[in-house]
């Protein structure tokens, strides 16, 4: 059966519930690397009102602490990994998406933490995990995906502004979720085509 759709999917914080372990290891790697200003919860999602690797360029960091940072992160991640959860209906919903369409997941985390925490939920339905290590820019990473499907409509599923932004950025239907890391009114002022307020709604958006 050919596929309708490429359907790229964020994981922090739209398929996994990780703000807590995300922002406690992240803001620990930042400390580690001397970026003493990233202390709160706050100040880290603040950084994902833009590509996260990005904002963190901006304020001048350079990229090889950067790539430290996520060194440091993975490590301190690591000892988090058997206690994430998935939100609730996620996993259904993911394998109902992934009957009629091509999906990823296109993240800021690392490849194979996230393979190992989808493998220990029992999914298996993505073509490819794509993560920071391999490339820190999701536009980057959803053009060379879209690139293999010419002619399939593309969606890209995230839960924060920076991921709304970087999906049109990428030519894709950048859907929303509510139930992640940032506001409905910030998925909108990132460029939301479609807001979704649960996996049951996505299901139904993206198997119409
Ligand atoms: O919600 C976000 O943008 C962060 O999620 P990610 O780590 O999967 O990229």
């Amino acid at each position: 059966m050919k596929p309708s759709k490429l359907v790229m999917f964020d994981y922090d914080g739209v398929i996994v519930d990780s703000l807590e372990v995300f922002c406690e290891s992240y803001i620990g790697a930042c400390q580690d690397n001397g970026l003493y200003g990233i202390k709160t919860q706050k100040d880290v999602l603040t950084l994902f009102e833009n590509n996260v690797y990005a904002a963190l360029q901006q304020q001048g960091v350079p990229l090889s602490i950067i790539d430290k940072i996520l060194e440091d992160y993975e490590r301190r991640q690591s000892k988090h990994l058997l206690g994430l959860h998935l939100f609730a209906n996620m996993a259904d919903a993911l394998r109902a998406i992934s009957k009629k369409n091509k999906v990823f997941i296109i993240t800021s985390n690392i490849s194979a933490a996230t393979e190992s925490v989808m493998r220990k939920h029992g999914v298996a339905c993505f073509e490819e995990i794509i993560g920071a290590e391999k490339e820190k820019s999701k536009i980057r990473k959803i053009e060379k995906i879209r690139a293999r499907f010419p002619g399939l409509p593309a969606f890209y599923v995230g839960d924060t502004k920076g991921d709304m932004m970087e999906g049109k950025a990428a030519g894709t239907t950048a859907v929303g979720v509510t139930w992640g890391w940032h506001s409905r009114e910030q998925l909108a002022a990132g460029g939301a085509d479609f807001i979704v307020w649960s996996p049951q709604e996505l299901v139904a958006l993206l198997l119409r």
